[in-house]
């Protein structure tokens, strides 16, 4: 049975990356899918920006709707503190067993507990069954129809608290147009858009800051 992209992508970190060097495999993905086979990670442009926004934010807990195959989820807990953790939702099975051999090889398996199953099922779950009081970073990069259904389930679930960070991909391309608007005409959020490019190619992208007012 020939094999996926998303393994070809985890054959290459497995065989080119350093065990237990976060930084490593980011890199090792990039070159791969910039060079041999173009895939949905977040990218080193925009994952600058994500970089910046999570320093900033210096979460204890931390959300991400999206898991793919880890890069992201390997590229945000490089960056977190002793003691802090990333959730990670990813709901196609195929990609979460590929992230979960990813998250480990790169070493940061104690910060990540990814969460297998679909954002409107496991955000409910995510104060009682995973201990969460609130959350101080969210990335949403899952499904762009899902950033405002979710990002008003995590106020209905009173999951965020003032100064909450949300961190949305692609509001330009593929484009999450409803998001946008329902972030920037709401009362609850500050928000700050950040310029970029679709991952590895040329295409105008944007990432959005969306802050939480309480
Ligand atoms: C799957 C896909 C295809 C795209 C595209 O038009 N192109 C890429 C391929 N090249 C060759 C043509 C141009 S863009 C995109 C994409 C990008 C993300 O960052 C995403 N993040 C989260 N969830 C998504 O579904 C998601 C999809
Ligand atoms: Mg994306």
């Amino acid at each position: 049975m020939n094999q996926s992209k998303e393994q070809r992508i985890l054959n290459f970190v497995l065989q080119n990356a350093v065990r237990g060097d976060p930084c490593s495999v980011v890199d090792t993905i990039d070159k791969y899918c910039s060079q041999k086979e173009w895939a949905m990670n977040v990218g080193n442009e925009k994952g600058l920006i994500l970089d910046k926004t999570v320093e900033e934010a210096n979460p204890s807990v931390a959300l991400e709707l999206g898991t793919y195959c880890g890069y992201s989820a390997v590229r945000i807990s490089r960056l977190l503190k002793a003691g802090a953790r990333l959730l990670t939702v990813e709901f196609n099975p195929e990609f979460a067993a590929i992230a979960k051999q990813m998250i480990e090889f790169a070493g940061v398996q104690d910060k990540v507990k990814l969460l297998e199953g679909p954002s409107e099922e496991i955000i409910p779950q995510l104060k009682k069954k995973y201990e969460v009081d609130t959350l101080d970073f969210v990335f949403l990069d899952h499904w762009k129809d899902r950033y405002t259904p979710d990002t008003i389930l995590l106020q209905e679930c009173n999951l965020l608290r003032k100064g909450s960070v949300l961190l949305a991909d692609n509001v330009i391309f593929p484009g999450a147009p409803d998001f946008l608007n329902y972030v920037r005409k709401s009362p609850h959020f500050q928000c700050t858009n950040y310029p970029s490019h679709l991952e590895y190619m040329q295409v105008e992208d944007a990432m959005e800051k969306a802050v939480f007012l309480g």
